[in-house]
């Protein structure tokens, strides 16, 4: 099996895609991990989606409205951040926007001076601490290798911290077994109470929703595109039922039936 993740290696990503394949290759780019599955130049893409403490990965939300591909597992993992460096001293701390949100505090109160740098993954931030004395990274521990020196562990702001990731397959093999499902809606529509619309089949159907998120779809302001995730199995006549209303609200639109799939708790 082969999978594309956001790398280079010793993401988060990375550590999460070795549950699900065993030849992992990588790329900085979320977009491009969507259409690596998409194009069928990968079996498997792995991406985050949503974190405990900072919330969305909108980059990964956007590429699943764009491109045609299944959902086939779901995998949390916690995520426990070091701060590496070659040296204490150091000017500028380099990691992924997210991981950089979710040591805000810790970097308030112990580093109030740096400069934060976003870069691509936590990995590439390790390579610029790796190549830079100045730059210290915020990335997993076992990063470190021989020539970082691990200078705290576990400065996420709660110990709670832990990052929701989808594995993504070619369309072909999408599934309708799984507790949950994810679609993504574009009613192309705007009137009062729309989203009420869109939301009350599940309710109806006494069906529990886990997530819903609205993100601008790019037409004109104040649409979007609704991402809705779902504790029923697209095996379930009620959830067959459930979308066949939402295909009829968003007759002007589009629905992407992203599939059913089950929850992995991956630890490392
Ligand atoms: O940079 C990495 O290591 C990633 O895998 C990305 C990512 C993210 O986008 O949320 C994954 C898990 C953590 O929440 C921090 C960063």
């Amino acid at each position: 099996m082969r999978a594309l993740t956001l790398g280079p290696a010793g993401t988060y990503s990375h550590r999460a895609t070795r549950a699900v394949a065993d030849e992992v290759e990588f790329t900085e780019s979320v977009a491009s991990i969507v259409a690596g599955v998409a194009d069928g130049a990968y079996d498997r893409g792995v991406v985050p989606i949503e974190n405990s403490i900072e919330g969305s990965v909108t980059e990964s939300l956007d590429a699943l409205a764009d491109h045609e591909v299944a959902v086939v597992e779901e995998i949390v993992t916690p995520i426990r951040h070091a701060l590496l460096a070659q040296s204490p001293s150091f000017d500028v701390v380099a990691s992924h926007a997210q991981a950089l949100a979710q040591c805000r505090g810790y970097l308030d109160a112990e580093h109030p001076d740096v400069q934060l740098e976003a870069v691509a993954s936590t990995a590439r931030g390790v390579e610029r601490a790796r190549e830079d004395d100045t730059v210290a990274a915020i990335g997993h521990p076992d990063n470190a290798g021989d020539d970082l020196r691990v200078l705290a562990e576990d400065i996420q702001d709660r110990t709670s911290n832990a990052t929701r990731f989808v594995v993504l397959a070619p369309v072909s093999e999408r599934s309708e077994a799984g507790g949950k499902s994810s679609f993504v809606v574009y009613p192309n529509r705007n009137y009062p109470g729309l989203l009420l619309e869109l939301l009350e089949p599940f309710a109806d159907r006494d069906i529990n929703l886990s997530r819903v998120e609205s993100r601008p779809s790019g037409e004109r302001l104040g649409d979007y595109v609704f991402h809705i995730d779902v504790e029923a199995g697209l095996y379930e006549d009620r959830t067959q039922d459930a979308l066949a209303d939402i295909e009829a609200l968003a007759e002007h639109g589009w629905v992407r039936v992203l599939g059913s799939y089950d929850t992995a708790h991956v630890l490392y």
